[in-house]
């Protein structure tokens, strides 16, 4: 492989959270898709954690920014720094690179090609020697060790930050799928809107997400459930305010946000040709991503469409695992696969 010394890299540039894997180590750096840059400048000042945890709380001249939004790239140069911090970071911890690293970035299934090929660009600009995509539930059904190079149907739903793709797969093809841009920010903002119509408090992003991680549900629970003290501001009196917040609050507002997920896992099951629907009502429904883990989304899921929905041992890598594993195999790929080869003009 490339002298012995390249270690190539899968690389899962989510809009919540990027994690690189490396060719025969696994997954070396997972870390939030932000970036804090002085404003004027333009200079980086924190990529990842450091930066993640500047949100909301940074002084007029810093902005932390997730360049990253529903899946795609929003803000090109900033995404092109952060990939080469976490690439080099890859590097720098784990592996010594006389070459540049072949790199297999996955895409959202919905992105249009000058979506797709900014992806690339940003991957060789930051260092990459040849980058490579993979649409992303293709990646996703391989980290979570489903059949997919049999003929036979598999369907795996990757609820991310920015995007939920629903898909079919068999013989190593995505055979039907649908890509919504309704994912876990989606239910950040429907939290803060709830609690901001509901009880005229604002709250900010990190509040919003930890409220949904540690009491969101799926399904509303009678007794109310669990509870959390939060604080925001009053949106009358303009003063910080503490109020209790329960998990059949959060549900209701998470409902819209899982309805769309759950109507795009229907009329993608209404598109599948009857033999893989079979072999679906078989195998069950594979859900992967961090949205998977939404409390009793599996259940409202399996509810819904009268069929089994299993939650991804490591719901959150499977993307980047997957990602991986297919660059080991890249022979095996066929030139009508999910992957195609992007080879690079010399850019700089
Ligand atoms: N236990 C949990 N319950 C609910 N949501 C969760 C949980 N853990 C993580 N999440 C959410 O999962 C999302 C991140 O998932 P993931 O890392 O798979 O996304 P991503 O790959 O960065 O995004 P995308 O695939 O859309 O680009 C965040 O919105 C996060 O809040």
């Amino acid at each position: 492989m490339f002298g012995g010394f390249v270690k190539d890299m899968g690389l899962d540039l989510g809009t919540a959270n990027t994690l690189v894997y490396v060719k025969g180590q696994g997954i070396v750096v997972r870390e939030p898709s932000v970036v804090a840059m002085e404003v004027g400048t333009e200079e980086i000042k924190a990529v990842g954690n450091q930066a993640k945890a500047m949100i909301g709380r940074t002084p007029g001249n810093i902005v932390a920014i997730r360049p990253m939004k529903d899946g795609v790239i929003a803000d090109y140069n900033t995404t092109a720094a952060m990939i080469e911090y976490f690439l080099k970071q890859a590097s720098d911890q784990h592996i010594i690179l006389p070459r540049k690293p072949n790199v297999m970035v996955c895409v959202p299934s919905g992105v249009t090609a000058v979506e797709k090929r900014a992806v690339e660009q940003a991957t060789v600009r930051a260092g990459a020697k040849d980058a490579y995509t993979i649409e992303e539930p293709l990646a996703a059904a391989i980290g979570a060790g489903l059949p997919v190079w049999d003929a036979t149907g598999s369907m795996v739903v990757d609820i991310g930050g920015g995007t939920t793709e629903v898909a079919v797969i068999s013989l190593g093809g995505i055979v039907t799928c649908h890509s919504l841009r309704v994912a876990g920010d989606k239910m950040d903002d429907a939290i803060i809107q709830y609690i901001r119509r509901k009880h005229n408090l604002l709250i900010g992003e990190r509040t919003a997400e930890t409220l949904k991680l540690e009491i969101g549900s799926a399904i509303p629970d009678d007794q109310g459930g669990d509870s959390r003290e939060i604080k925001g501001r009053d949106l009358i009196t303009g003063l910080p305010r503490m109020i209790e917040i329960t998990t059949s609050e959060i549900a209701e507002a998470l409902n819209e946000t899982v309805m769309a997920i759950i109507d795009s896992v229907k009329q993608t099951l209404e598109q599948t040709p009857p033999e893989l629907s079979a072999d679906i009502l078989d195998r069950g429904i594979m859900l992967t991503g961090g949205g998977a883990l939404l409390r009793n989304l599996n259940v409202r899921l399996s509810e819904e469409t009268h069929m089994e929905c299993h939650v991804a041992e490591n719901a959150l890598d499977c993307v980047a695992v997957g990602t991986g594993s297919a660059l080991e195999q890249i022979g095996l790929f066929k030139p009508t696969s999910a992957i195609d080869r992007f080879r690079r003009k010399r850019f700089f």
